[in-house]
């Protein structure tokens, strides 16, 4: 053997033997660890993590474990669950220096449907039909369980992530392959769009609809930009559009569920509107004040049904301790909102019960309380929380005003009774499909 392949050799060797003293000293000096499901030899937790309702899952190993921030490991990657608003506060909030950096997620980093088409790029959409809209339904539908940690094997293990799409068995990376695809065609289609609706109004002496986008677009054209800078403007007005729309039409589809769930509910929300308006016309945002049920009702339904149960991960910055346990750099932690946050006993009597009233103190005032957990926490908390919460505050108030949510009926004229079975997927959720109507 060639000297200078020996030394390769032995370079290497010596090398690995470092990291592996290296892994070996961390692993004896660093920890504990919050709790979780013990691991296995070589793959840690990976086959731990719960796929089917993860926000459940997390709940169980709170109970399991007997603490409310829970953890699990998958060859060196670990993750945290935070199961209490308290915590979660602490962490993301008072820690916020630690905790405000976003995970890369391997599988997949993108995905959306659009209706604030309009705030980013100035183009009205006329149906759902429209080919981007369609194509990002499509996309939202195929991704959105590989999001999270337990939806693809390679959310845990990163180095999965090289295989090659091909590959027998790799269904969630040929998952992500189409969805990446699809996605890159639901940028360019509006993009295009505006480009091609700046050039006519340019010709036409027009203006172009003022949006994110076009204002780039006419600033590009009179000081200049690279090529980067417009990917970037591109990317920007594309997660914007996607973290606004999922979101607001999986609390409208809430809100008409639980209203039609919730007769009487609704009723009392109407006779409050209609005390305030005459039934002459709209409520408008300047009313909100005055209709603190309607208020009450907003709450409710963020309570109940939060569009990402399980948030969107942080990244932790630097290695820092909680309630003894250790919470090392480079790990992401999630927030367990909806089963854990939102639906916990001591916060929330009778958690899964609809209940506006529980927003009123005994002498019938609204509480003061507005957090919306929904929305996350620290410095990663929703940049759009106050356009969503007038948003769906006045969605709510407009139809309560105009309609009465019902049963929807089958050709019989008979009632379709609803099916409370369909549970709070999120984002996937658009129960006002086949269970309801309004009238
Ligand atoms: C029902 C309505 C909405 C809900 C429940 C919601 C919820 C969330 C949540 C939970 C996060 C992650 C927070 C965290 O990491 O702690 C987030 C992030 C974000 N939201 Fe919303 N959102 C809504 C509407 C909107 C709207 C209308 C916009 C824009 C106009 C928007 C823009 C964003 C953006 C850009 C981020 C990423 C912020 C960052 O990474 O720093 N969202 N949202």
């Amino acid at each position: 053997m060639p000297e200078s392949t020996t030394l390769v050799y032995v370079f290497m060797g010596m090398f690995g033997l470092k990291m592996f003293i290296d892994y070996i000293n961390r692993s004896a000096s660093r920890g504990p660890y919050p709790p979780g499901p013990p691991p296995k030899p070589l793959v840690g937790n990976a086959f731990d993590f719960p796929t089917a309702w993860p926000a459940d899952g997390y709940i169980e190993w709170g109970k399991k474990y007997n603490s409310t921030v829970v953890s699990a490991e998958a060859l060196g990657n670990r993750i945290i669950v935070v199961n209490k608003r308290e915590d979660a506060i602490e962490l993301c909030e008072r820690r916020a220096k630690l905790y405000s950096d976003r995970p890369y997620i391997p599988i997949l980093n993108r995905l959306s449907i659009s209706l604030t088409m309009e705030m980013m790029y100035g183009i009205e959409i006329k149906s759902a039909d429209e080919p981007c809209i369609a194509l990002a339904h499509k996309a939202v539908k195929l991704g959105t369980d590989l999001l999270m940690p337990g939806g693809s094997l390679a959310n845990i293990v990163p180095v999965l992530r090289h295989i090659p799409a091909w590959f027998p068995g790799a269904t969630s990376l040929r998952k992500a392959d189409m969805i990446g695809r699809m996605t890159e065609e639901v940028i360019r289609i509006p993009v295009d769009q505006v480009k091609a609706n700046f050039n006519f109004c340019e010709q036409e002496e027009g203006k172009a609809a003022p949006s994110f986008f076009t204002n780039f677009i006419e600033k590009k054209q009179t000081l200049g930009a690279s090529n980067e800078e417009e990917e970037i403007i591109r990317n920007i007005a594309y997660t914007v559009n996607g973290a606004a729309s999922d979101t607001t039409i999986s609390s409208t589809g809430s809100f008409f569920y639980l209203m039609a769930a919730n007769p009487d509910v609704q009723r009392k929300a109407q006779e409050e509107i209609d005390g305030l308006t005459g039934s002459k016309r709209l409520p408008t945002l300047e009313d909100r004040k005055s209709l603190p049920f309607v208020e009450a009702i907003y709450r409710e339904v963020m309570r109940m049904r939060p569009p990402l149960p399980l948030g969107v991960p942080h990244r932790v910055t630097e290695d820092n301790y909680y309630k003894g346990y250790l919470i090392p750099k480079g790990l992401n932690s999630i927030c367990d909102i909806s089963r854990a946050m939102t639906h916990d006993e001591e916060d929330y009597p009778e958690p899964y019960t609809f209940k506006p009233e529980r927003f009123f103190d005994e002498n019938g005032k609204l509480i003061g309380d507005d957090r919306v957990i929904a929305y996350g926490f620290g410095r990663r908390i929703c940049v759009g929380k106050h356009m969503a919460s007038s948003t769906l505050w006045l969605m709510m108030a407009s139809v309560l005003a105009c309609f009465n949510i019902v049963k929807a009926k089958d050709e019989n004229g008979n009632e379709i009774d609803i099916n409370h079975e369909i549970e709070d997927l999120g984002l996937m959720q658009y129960v006002f499909v086949n269970n309801f109507a309004w009238v």
